[in-house]
């Protein structure tokens, strides 16, 4: 790794060691004589072929629709202050993928109190709806107006507010859709908030739209600023020269087709927190296709484990720098990126748009997420399918095939790690409580620690709509640990005929479906005991060999 003094530069956004990854040079001379950075500024479909071209034609608005987006900031204003004059100053935010990933970054880079529901997890939704009831307005965001999730999360803060009579009704809902979706009408019929986005921009780039904004802007942060820093770097977009994103998408696609294919991001401590996860979504969901793609590990801190490896591009990530600072927070990255949030969403859009023209895939479409969806649907309607524990050990029942001599926890962890091939990986499936049972997510770096291959955590349903994309669609080597917990109390959703639990047992199994599909290695942990069962299995992960 070398290369760091090097730097790219544009309104205060930085891109260190870009040019020194092989193969950036030459596929960034390529794209200026291809006259991409204009072409993209001109909001040109063709730049990804023929057979993305129509997709393209409607998903290039995030290109300018931060000058938009300015026009809704007086709504905005009212509305917040509308609220807090009445009390209501809890904001909650349902929303899957694209339409809650920007938000939460926003939120928590500028310390605001917003809370995200993006999971079907009975406890995590209960824990939810009995927050604060009485002060809470609550976003509904939706671009399809057709997430299961969102919709079912609408319905039982509906109820919730019903049964705790209280007053408002649908004006304690603002909904965020496209024009003419289902939900659109719905907002009507509630008699909700309506905030209408730009069509012209898919989910995962959504974030300087009404997606990222208005949630935000209610929770009291001050969008503008975000908008100005975006308008502020866009200048460099159209340039061959100054142009720090198209230097790094380069860098990405060129790492990626030389076999530096995971992309880890690694937050260097520098005030902006939890973008690797947006990130995730951007990269994971618009590569992962084709049996290509780039594959995201977000990795805790520059000392966890799983930071670096033979195919792994390790890219450091954080806020503005004093002149003379070193990037990196402590490692040495082949690529670090400093800037403002705002111009940090408009870069990394723009560069993924960037590697994908290289890589040669349609970046903005999602064509396997939709499988996972329909094995959804049908268990819901047809019940969830027979399945016996090959084993069970203590409070955790251990599922899979061919787990040959496995009895043991710790054994099973073994068998999988030892299935990875070479340029594969490790993907940790979490269908629990994401706040309450926030410890699970560190079972990745005790995996991480004894294997050499990358492993990569998420919290279902939530990654679904982000590198479920990728591990379905992308190169065909990862391995699946999968974890679900027992429900205590369920909660139903209301108008339907399944819980919230049921909701989410059918959205695990059917996504173990679509990965069995493609004969991929998976193991299912069911925690019979969900806090026992973590604790259990922090365990056996800390105490496994190292498995080459
Ligand atoms: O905003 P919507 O339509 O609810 O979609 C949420 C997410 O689901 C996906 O369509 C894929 O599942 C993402 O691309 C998107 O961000």
């Amino acid at each position: 790794m070398s290369g760091l003094l090097e730097v790219e530069a544009a309104a205060g956004l930085a891109v260190y060691g870009a040019k020194a990854v092989p193969g950036t040079a030459d596929a960034r001379a390529q794209l200026t004589a291809d006259r991409v950075p204009e072409r993209l500024a001109a909001k040109d479909p063709t730049l990804w072929g023929p057979e993305a071209e129509a997709e393209a034609k409607i998903r290039l608005g995030w290109v300018d629709t931060f000058r938009h987006s300015r026009e809704m900031l007086p709504a905005l204003a009212e509305l917040h202050a509308e609220l807090e004059s009445i009390g209501i100053d809890h904001v909650v935010l349902a929303g899957m993928g694209g339409s809650s990933l920007a938000p939460e970054v926003i939120a928590r880079t500028l310390d605001v109190d917003l809370t995200i529901l993006d999971s079907t997890d009975p406890h995590q939704v209960r824990a939810a709806l009995t927050d604060r009831l009485a002060n809470a307005v609550v976003v509904v965001s939706s671009k399809s107006g057709g997430t299961i999730e969102t919709d079912s999360h609408r319905r039982a803060y509906l109820k919730a507010f019903e049964d705790a009579g209280l007053p408002g009704g649908g004006s304690r809902f603002v909904i965020v859709t496209d024009p003419g979706s289902p939900f659109e009408a719905i907002a009507d019929e509630m008699g909700a908030n309506l905030f209408l986005a730009d069509p012209n921009v898919g989910g995962r780039y959504s974030a300087l739209t009404a997606f990222g904004l208005v949630p935000t802007a209610l929770a009291g942060v001050d969008v503008a600023e975000l908008l100005d820093e975006a308008d502020d770097f866009s200048a460099s977009l159209a340039s061959d020269a100054e142009n720090p994103a198209l230097s790094l998408g380069a860098a990405l696609a060129a790492a990626a087709l030389a076999g530096r294919d995971k992309l880890a991001l690694v937050s260097d401590g520098t005030g902006i927190v939890g973008l690797g996860d947006w990130i995730e979504q951007l990269i994971a969901e618009s590569t992962g296709k084709q049996g290509r793609g780039i594959l995201p590990v977000v990795v805790e801190s520059p000392d966890a484990p799983g930071a670096t490896g033979d195919d792994v591009l390790t890219v450091t990530v954080g806020g503005s720098l004093p002149p003379e600072s070193v990037p990196g927070g402590g490692i040495t990255p082949h690529i670090a990126v400093n800037g403002p949030l705002g111009a940090h969403f408009l870069a990394w859009e723009y560069a993924t748009a960037v590697a994908g023209r290289l890589l040669q895939i349609n970046p903005f479409d999602q064509p396997n997420v939709a499988e996972s969806k329909e094995n959804t649907q049908r268990i819901l309607s047809s019940g969830l399918p027979e399945e016996r524990p090959a084993f069970t050990d203590g409070t955790i029942e251990v599922y899979g095939t061919d787990l040959g001599h496995a009895s043991t926890v710790d054994q099973a962890l073994g068998w999988l790690l030892g299935r990875l091939p070479p340029g594969g990986y490790l993907a940790v499936l979490a269908f629990l409580d994401r706040f309450a049972e926030a410890d699970a997510a560190k079972v990745r770096a005790a995996l991480a620690g004894h294997t050499p291959r990358p492993v990569t955590f998420g919290w279902g349903p939530r990654y679904l709509h982000s590198t479920g994309q990728y591990h379905k669609g992308g190169p065909q080597t990862g391995a699946f640990l999968q974890i679900t917990g027992a429900v205590s109390e369920d909660l139903p959703v209301p108008g339907r005929p399944y819980t919230f639990g049921q909701l989410e047992a059918a959205q695990a199994a059917g996504d173990r479906a679509a990965l069995a599909r493609r004969g991929r290695p998976l193991v299912r942990l069911h925690l019979t005991d969900r806090k026992a069962g973590a604790a259990r299995l922090l365990a056996a992960a800390n105490e496994l060999p190292w498995i080459s």
